[in-house]
């Protein structure tokens, strides 16, 4: 790595999307810590290695009806049969006696001999006894042990993302906690002596400060410890301070604001004056291009721009990515939808359109929503993503396929 170079042995227009993102993964030098958590906080978090069924799943062969359990050999349709036993779930049976029913319940261990279970509704009942006006089939209404999970089954490959399903499978199995990495602990800091945090009082030519929210927000899907810092003006020895503070502890510093080429954008300035590294400056992708990707101390640091947007695509497209490389999740896979739209323009950069997914018959569309602006934040509200154009596609054309990032 070098220290700051304008130009990152790139042209002025930024290197490209996958150049820059090589790069920005080349940074992580090693995966996050193994820690162990009960289930009930494990969801949102990766699990660190591959989970195994420890048990079958049913446990036990048993009843999937309220009814009475037979062995469907032994019995003959329209005659008279004694009920002879009687098992609830929880409990368990003895052997079934010959050619009688046995009384059991859903979730009950079927008993000994018998292979099959009709449901009460289907019987006759006559007092003690019972007719049965056809003999099931022997697996009638049964759940045979293992039929949905067998013991040594690979359930959980390593990298996946733990949600609901994977607690319900973890506590199904008898898990009562899981090995996950440790959460990345990521500092927001956002800068500019325009920005006032919501609920502050607004002088002439301040607005509030919409991006550390915003992405603190899109943040918390990803399950990150995260630091928020106060507002930092753009001064060479505020940012400095700040950077160093946010740098402690953290594995990402991600800033917005001030790292483009203004005479007030101290950013890329204070990192140099701290002995960070540059890796990144400028990636050609449209909005986003003044983003910049370096290390300071132990920690990652990545500047996005100011503008909401542009923030936005490049959190969509670099932070992602790089907390999935750190915790050794699976990346998440772009869509392909059809392009809902037309569309001529100068290649050379990606370029992140905001789009929404629509269904059309049996097929997803991408459907624009604009107008377009990287200082907009109404369009996103429509928005259920980012269709992205490869730096060399100058046309789009109505129908074609076409790269679709969901947000969520
Ligand atoms: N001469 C040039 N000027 C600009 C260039 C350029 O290449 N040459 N690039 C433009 C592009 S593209 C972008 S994006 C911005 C990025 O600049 P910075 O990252 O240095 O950001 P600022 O100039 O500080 O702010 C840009 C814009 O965004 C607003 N902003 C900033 N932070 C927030 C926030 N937390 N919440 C809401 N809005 C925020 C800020 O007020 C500005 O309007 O530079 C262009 N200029
Ligand atoms: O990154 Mo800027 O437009 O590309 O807003």
């Amino acid at each position: 790595m070098n220290a700051i170079n304008p130009n990152f042995g790139c042209a002025t227009g930024g290197l490209s999307v996958e150049h820059a993102l090589k790069r920005v993964l080349a940074l992580v030098a090693r995966r996050l810590p193994v820690e162990e958590v009960p289930i009930d906080a494990c969801a949102g978090r990766v699990i660190a290695a591959g989970f195994r069924a420890v048990c079958d799943l049913p446990r036990f062969d048993q009843s999937a009806m309220d009814g009475y359990a037979i062995r469907s050999a032994d019995m003959a349709a329209a005659s008279e049969t004694a009920v002879i036993g009687r098992t609830v779930a929880g409990a368990m049976p003895g052997w079934l006696v010959y050619q009688t029913a046995h009384r059991i319940f859903t979730g009950a261990p079927l008993p000994l001999g018998a292979d099959a279970v009709i449901a009460q509704e289907n019987v006759e009942r006559i007092g003690a006894a019972l007719r049965l006006a056809a003999v099931p089939l022997p697996g009638t209404n049964v759940r045979r042990r293992g039929e949905d999970v067998e013991a040594g089954r690979r359930l959980i490959p390593a990298g996946t993302r733990l949600d609901w399903r994977h607690v319900g499978m973890l506590a199904a199995q008898g898990a009562r906690s899981v090995a996950v990495r440790r959460r990345p602990r990521v500092t927001l800091l956002s800068s500019g002596r325009e920005l006032r945090e919501p609920g502050q009082t607004l002088s002439p030519g301040q607005i509030y400060d919409c991006n550390l929210p915003m992405l603190a927000a899109l943040l918390a899907n990803d399950a990150v410890e995260l630091r928020t810092m106060p507002i930092v003006d753009d001064t060479a020895e505020t940012m400095q301070a700040a950077l160093l503070d946010g740098a402690a502890n953290a594995d990402l510093v991600l800033t917005t604001a001030g790292i483009s080429v203004g005479d007030e954008d101290h950013v890329r300035q204070a990192l140099q004056e701290l002995g960070g590294a540059l890796a990144v400056f400028k990636v050609a992708m449209k909005p986003g291009k003044p983003l910049a990707a370096g290390r300071l101390g132990q920690a990652i640091f990545l500047g996005l721009p100011g503008n909401p947007l542009a923030a936005l695509a490049g959190a969509i497209t670099f932070v992602r990515p790089l907390l999935a490389k750190m915790s050794g999740a699976t990346p998440q896979q772009p869509l392909v939808a059809h392009a809902a739209f037309s569309l001529d323009r100068k290649a050379g950069r990606s370029e992140f359109l905001l789009a929404r997914l629509r269904q059309r018959g049996a097929s997803l569309w991408a459907e624009r929503v604009g107008p377009d602006g990287s200082g907009r934040l109404r369009p996103l509200l429509d928005a259920d993503g980012f269709c992205c154009l490869p730096e060399d596609q100058a046309t789009v054309r109505e129908a074609e396929p076409i790269r679709f990032i969901p947000f969520l």
